[in-house]
């Protein structure tokens, strides 16, 4: 693995980062620029590599990151082998934008149709999972506005190269735009510093070291991703850390700066339902790991209120997809036709 960054600590006082933790960091974390193209295309030599979006309602902006990824990682180099966009139930022009970029476009239900559906986030990344074929998986958001090919080419640099690594997340700056389009830099990623990164340092203290454990952007090795469970909805992403560390390791896992990353920011409640779902996607890890013992499921409904004090009541729960691996086992036995792609 290349020499990576070192961990600056904010001041010399208060508790000291685990050794654990700095240790794996500084190897572990490298940056895009690490990773030029020509470097990247020696390394890749037969391996293949597929591109999954997940978009629902992104019309604004899945065209032009299809059309980057085309341009620049498929036409001028042959970086990446397909372009997959999940169209996640999207009610406006997603699909018919997304297909005129060059994407190939599935619809989140008409993959693996013989399963009942689910819905969310999750369930668009385990559905593409399924309808793509590289043996290498970038997954990206749909709704970036900054996207440059070095999201996804910084992302395969570790694996394309480190035959050890399973993992890389990405990493980067998240600016949050405010009242008045006044743009504050590193305030972005509200459910993260609230929610996410407490609960991996006070349970899974060795995954403090990602920056962006919910960023959307992030690669891996097709058996590893189809030998774990994919948590719905906006679960997914704290699943997979947690699921990937008990499986392949920390040493395996690996994190790329990729700069600054600008998206459409959810509204307040939308981020409540969102952090729900990952401290029920939290309590189930630890319940599946052991660690605790309840008498009674959490209650899965979530009540907000509005500044009139009128209220909202949604439920948070998230469901479980199993290693697709099993899945596609079991159809292999019973008989042909698995998939199922739906222009
Ligand atoms: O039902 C859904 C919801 C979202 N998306 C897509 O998933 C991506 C990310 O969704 P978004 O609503 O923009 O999530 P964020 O508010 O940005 O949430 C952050 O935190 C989430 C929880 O970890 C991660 O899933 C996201 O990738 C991460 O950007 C976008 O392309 C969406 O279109 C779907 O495909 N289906
Ligand atoms: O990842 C997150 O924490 C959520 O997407 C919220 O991001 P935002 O605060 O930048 O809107």
């Amino acid at each position: 693995m290349r020499s990576g960054r070192r961990m600056e600590n904010y001041s010399g006082r208060g508790p000291a980062v685990p050794d654990r933790v700095r240790e794996w960091f500084g190897p572990h974390t490298t940056s895009a620029a690490d990773w030029p193209l020509d470097a990247l295309l020696l390394a890749k030599g037969p391996v293949t590599v597929s591109v999954v979006l997940p978009a629902r309602d992104e019309q604004e902006t899945v065209g032009e990151i299809v059309s980057i990824i085309r341009r620049d990682l498929v036409d001028a180099v042959p970086l990446v082998d397909e372009i997959v966009v999940v169209d996640s139930r999207s009610t406006d022009a997603t699909a018919a934008v997304a297909a005129a970029a060059g994407a190939r476009v599935v619809h989140q239900d008409a993959v693996l149709p013989g399963l009942p559906p689910l819905s969310g986030k999750g369930e668009a990344l385990w559905k593409g999972l399924a309808a793509s074929t590289g043996d290498l998986v970038v997954f990206a958001d749909a709704d970036l506005r900054n996207f440059g090919a070095h999201f996804i080419s910084g992302l395969l640099g570790p694996l394309l190269t480190d035959p050890r690594v399973q993992f890389v997340k990405g990493a980067y700056e998240r600016p949050l735009k405010g009242p008045g389009g006044v743009v504050q830099r590193g305030a972005g990623g509200r459910v993260t510093e609230l929610v996410a990164r407490p609960l991996l340092n006070l349970f899974w203290p060795e995954l403090a070291g990602f920056v962006q454990p919910l960023g959307g952007e992030y690669a891996a090795r097709r058996r590893v991703l189809e030998a774990v469970p994919f948590v719905t909805e906006y679960g997914v992403e704290f699943g997979l850390l947690v699921d990937l560390l008990e499986r392949v390791g920390l040493d395996a896992m690996a994190q790329v700066d990729l700069g600054s990353r600008e998206h459409s920011s959810q509204s307040i409640a939308a981020l409540g339902k969102m952090s729900g779902q990952i401290i029920l996607t939290a309590w189930s890890r630890l319940e599946r790991q052991g660690r605790l013992v309840s008498s009674e499921p959490p209650a899965t409904a979530l009540l907000q209120f509005a500044p009139d004090l009128s209220t909202a009541v949604s439920d948070v729960a998230v469901a479980e997809r199993p290693p697709l691996m099993s899945v596609v086992r079991e159809a292999v036995a019973r008989g042909p036709e698995v998939k199922e792609d739906v222009a």
